[in-house]
This record gives C-alpha cells, sequence and structure tokens, in this order.
C-alpha cells in the first residue's frame, strides 16, 4: 500500500481490527512483601486505542517496556485484556470463549523475536511449520499437508530438502523464516511481529524485512510490526504508532509521525533518527530525554510523560490527554496539538 492512498482507503474501508481503550495489568509481588499482601498491579497497557486496515503496516515504537509485546500477545489471546475492546471485523475479542479465540487465532498470527528460541529444538521443520495445520485441520491427509508445508518453505527462501532437519543446524535468518512459514501457513489476515529481526545480524535483517513485504504483498497480509529500530519502522510501515508507559502518544501516517512529530515524546524518539543528508546529520540537535521512566505499578498523574516533558506544566498533571487530531495524524497531549 502506498502512503498517499491510506487516507482513502481509511475512509472507504471498515477496519480489520479495532481496538479500543484496552487496558493490561499484571498483579506484581514485590521482594520482601508478605503473602497475606495484596499484589501491586503494574499498568503494562493503559487504555490504547488503533485501528488497523487490511493490507497495511502499523509500526508500533517506544522505549524498551513500554507496552507494546504485552498489547501484541493481548491481541492474539496470550495474555487477557482486563478492560476494552478488541473488534477483528464484527468479533469482540476481548473477553471471547476459548473456542472463538481459537477461530480468531487462525487469522492473526505472530512472529517472535528470537527466531531459535521459538522453535520447539525437538521437532523437525517440517513438523514446526505443519503443526497449526494440524491442529486446525486433523482431518487433512498427511501427504497434502507435506505439499503444503514445502510450497511454504519455497515461499520464505527455504529449500524444501531441508524438510526434515532440525532448528539448530539453521542460522538466525533461517530459522525466523521457518517462523514466518509457520506464522503463514494458515493464511492469516494478520501478522503480529514482535521485534522480528532485532536479534539478527545487520545484513540478514534487510532480507528478512524484503521477505516479509513481498509475502504482505502476495497475501494481501496487514503487518503490525514492533521495532526498536525507528529506521527500520520508517522504511516499513505506512503508519505509526508511537507508545510510552503503556500509553499511545501519537498515532499516524508515517510522512507525519515522521515528518511532523508533535508530541513531546515522538519529538525527542525522532530526532534521534539518522538522516540522509550528511550536513542536516551533523547539525542536528539529539533531544535527550531526562530522568527516567517512571514505573508503570505507580504511573504520574495527567499525562504520564510530563515528568520528563520539556513543556509540561501544572495542567499536565491534572489532565489525562487522549489522541486527537484527524484521521491521518493523531496526538495526546495538551500543549501540542495536531492542526485540524
Ligand atoms: N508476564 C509479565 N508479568 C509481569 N510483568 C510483565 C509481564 N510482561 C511484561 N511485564 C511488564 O510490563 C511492562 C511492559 O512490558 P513489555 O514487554 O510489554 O514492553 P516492551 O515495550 O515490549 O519492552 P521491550 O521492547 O523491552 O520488549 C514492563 O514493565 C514489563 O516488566
Amino acid at each position: 500500500m502506498t502512503l498517499s492512498n491510506i487516507s482513502i482507503v481509511k475512509e472507504s474501508q471498515a477496519p480489520l481490527l479495532q481496538v479500543q481503550d484496552v487496558h493490561t495489568t499484571f498483579n506484581i509481588k514485590q521482594k520482601g512483601t508478605y503473602f497475606w499482601q495484596k499484589p501491586d498491579t503494574l499498568k503494562a497497557v493503559n487504555g490504547v486505542s488503533f485501528e488497523l486496515f487490511a493490507g497495511e503496516t502499523l509500526g508500533v515504537v517506544g522505549e524498551s517496556g513500554c507496552g507494546k509485546s504485552t498489547l501484541a500477545r493481548t491481541i492474539i489471546g496470550l495474555v487477557r485484556a482486563n478492560a476494552g475492546s478488541i473488534k477483528f471485523g464484527d468479533e469482540e475479542i476481548v473477553g471471547a470463549s476459548k473456542k472463538t479465540m481459537r477461530i480468531k487465532r487462525k487469522d492473526i498470527q505472530m512472529i517472535f523475536q528470537d527466531p531459535l528460541a521459538s522453535l520447539n529444538p525437538r521437532m523437525t521443520v517440517g513438523d514446526i511449520i505443519a503443526e497449526p495445520l494440524r491442529t486446525y485441520y486433523p482431518e487433512m491427509k498427511k501427504s497434502d499437508v507435506q505439499d503444503e508445508v514445502r510450497t511454504m518453505m519455497k515461499k520464505v527462501g527455504l529449500l524444501s530438502n531441508q524438510i526434515n532437519r532440525y532448528p539448530h543446524e539453521f542460522s538466525g535468518g533461517q530459522c525466523q523464516r521457518i517462523g514466518i512459514a509457520r506464522a503463514l501457513i494458515l493464511k492469516p489476515k494478520i501478522i503480529i511481529c514482535d521485534e522480528p529481526v532485532s536479534a539478527l545480524d545487520v545484513s540478514i535483517q534487510a532480507q528478512v524485512i524484503n521477505l516479509l513485504q513481498d509475502i504482505q504483498q502476495e497475501m494481501g497480509l496487514a503487518l503490525i510490526f514492533i521495532a526498536h529500530d525507528l529506521s527500520v519502522i520508517k522504511h516499513i510501515a505506512d503508519r505509526v504508532l508511537v507508545m510510552y508507559l503503556g500509553h499511545a502518544v501519537e498515532l499516524g501516517i508515517n510522512e507525519a509521525v515522521y515528518g511532523n512529530p508533535t508530541h513531546p515524546y515522538t519529538q525527542a524518539l525522532m530526532s534521534a533518527v539518522p538522516l540522509p543528508d550528511p550536513i542536516a546529520e551533523r547539525n542536528k540537535v539529539i533531544q535527550l530525554l531526562e530522568g527516567d521512566l517512571p514505573s508503570p505499578i505507580n504511573p504520574p498523574s495527567g499525562c504520564v510523560f510530563r515528568t520528563r516533558c520539556p513543556i509540561a506544566d501544572s495542567e499536565c498533571a491534572q489532565i489525562k490527554p487522549v489522541l486527537e487530531g484527524t484521521l491521518d495524524h493523531r496526538v495526546a497531549c495538551l500543549k501540542n496539538k495536531v492542526e485540524l
């Protein structure tokens, strides 16, 4: 999908996935507490909303611990949301029965960060890729399963004669291709890629990203692509969601978020992205974030970024900003707003 036609698509098309005010918390027992003491509540995802359209790539960025993986795991049903709504088409996923979740999981698959760790070392590559097919279609003939697996292996750039090998016999990049083949075998509509290339050598990263993009085009997939590397997101994403301490602070098309970052947190993040022009790169000012990331157990009142924000005032401690703006660009800030 090209960037320029995103708005047109958004106006004419219902979202494939609609995430509305989702909260996911974990109960944490601090060291040294007694068994009768109540656990603390860690707010990993704190009221996040966004939508995902068919065929698009939504990049999710934010510093470590801001809740990117928990958001992904909530969408796929690996952890339960405490509140909010996640609609896949017309179907509500939050609070859905195991049976409904099982059906939906066929359409939403995930690729994980550490390719080798995410593959069962005792299974052959063929069995790893075939496993989802066998689970969802137990009546499928063995030879048909094998054919599907071989086709998928070819599609992701693996040799089909490697079907009986074990994960440890493959490089990191090849293991990620196995993970991609496994995620694709059920022909899902959405793939959530959680830092899929950050454990790989730089030279291999581009190959895996290009593979994902080719497959996305061919199969019309929507991707949610989580990454630390802002240059990767700039390259791959149609739209970008910026998260801070469990909150969505900015959401917009790539051109808007990278070209006109508006939330002070996004501005600080984007100031670290290398510029192609060497003179501009030499002269640019990187905005360093001061202070530590607050604890998600006890987040600041009002705007969660205010304790590190260069433009926050007393109002920011009182009022919690929500995402506001246009379809193409929304920002959750009381001071910096998107021009309407
Ligand atoms: N299973 C869990 N139990 C308790 N706390 C958790 C659990 N999973 C995540 N957390 C906490 O939730 C918060 C968000 O973590 P999460 O892994 O979602 O962030 P992230 O943005 O994906 O970080 P990273 O980029 O380092 O993977 C963190 O404070 C983390 O310690």
